[in-house]
């Protein structure tokens, strides 16, 4: 299952659908159709079905789909059925932000340690999560066994820090940073940028309106 080779697209509604689920299984409800989930998380229901192809069968047909037989599956699938620590890297104005989001309340994950350059920041707590000083990352992630980091520091520090995290043995990294950030082929990087977020969303309004459904990737 782990091995399955999913398009980008279908990866990232998984999560709309795991949280969709969550809910759904939180609230007592047994089964779901394909058009009812369609419409929960307003995707087509002809995407759902090729998403979830790629996993097997997971409905019957005339049935619809078991609520916490599909929850259970992509509680496995994202990792959700474990605890996910994740470092973040700059506790700054972002960083704080991130803190303050309680990560574990709806998915099973958490921000186990912070790391900043300041000194008034580092061996303090904030937001319940520890502050390390730099020269404590490498030996905190691994001794602390974090794959995945965030990163929100300032630009001219992006790549030296990203080098130090490789050789810690990162896995992952979230990069809000505008820099492309270099690492080898067996790490993963994630970009995010809300500026983009908003500039497509600008663009789906002038060019589809507000009700109409985005085109397919
Ligand atoms: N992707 C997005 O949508 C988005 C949105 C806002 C900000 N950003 C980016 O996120 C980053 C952080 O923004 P911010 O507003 O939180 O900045 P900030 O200045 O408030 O915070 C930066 C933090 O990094 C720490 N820092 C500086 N140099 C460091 C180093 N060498 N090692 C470790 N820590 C170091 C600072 O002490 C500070 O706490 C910037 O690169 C910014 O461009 C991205």
């Amino acid at each position: 299952m782990a091995e399955t080779i999913i398009p980008k697209a279908t990866a990232k509604r998984l999560p709309v659908y795991y949280r969709y689920l969550n809910f759904l299984a939180n609230s007592g409800t047994t089964k779901i159709s394909s058009t009812e989930l369609s419409d929960a998380v307003k995707v087509d229901s002809a995407t759902i079905r090729r998403d979830f192809s790629y996993f097997g069968a997971l409905g019957k047909r005339g049935y619809g789909y078991d609520v916490v037989d599909l929850l259970n599956f992509f509680k496995k699938i994202l990792n959700q059925d474990r605890l996910t620590n994740v470092g973040l890297v700059g506790v700054g104005n972002l960083g704080h932000a991130l803190l303050n989001y309680n990560f574990r309340q709806a998915n099973n994950i958490r921000i186990s340690a912070g790391f900043d350059i300041n000194p008034e920041l580092a061996g303090t707590i904030q937001s319940g999560v520890p502050i390390y000083p730099m020269d404590e990352m490498i030996k905190q992630i691994k001794d602390q066994q974090i794959e995945i980091v965030i990163l929100t520091v300032p630009i001219d520090a992006a790549q030296h820090i990203t080098d130090d995290l490789v050789k810690a043995g990162i896995k992952g990294i979230m990069n809000f940073t505008p820099i492309r950030i270099s690492v080898p082929s067996y790490v993963r990087v994630q970009n995010v940028d809300l500026a983009t977020e908003l500039q497509t969303l600008i663009y789906f309004l002038e060019h589809y309106g507000p009700t109409l459904k985005e085109p397919e990737a």
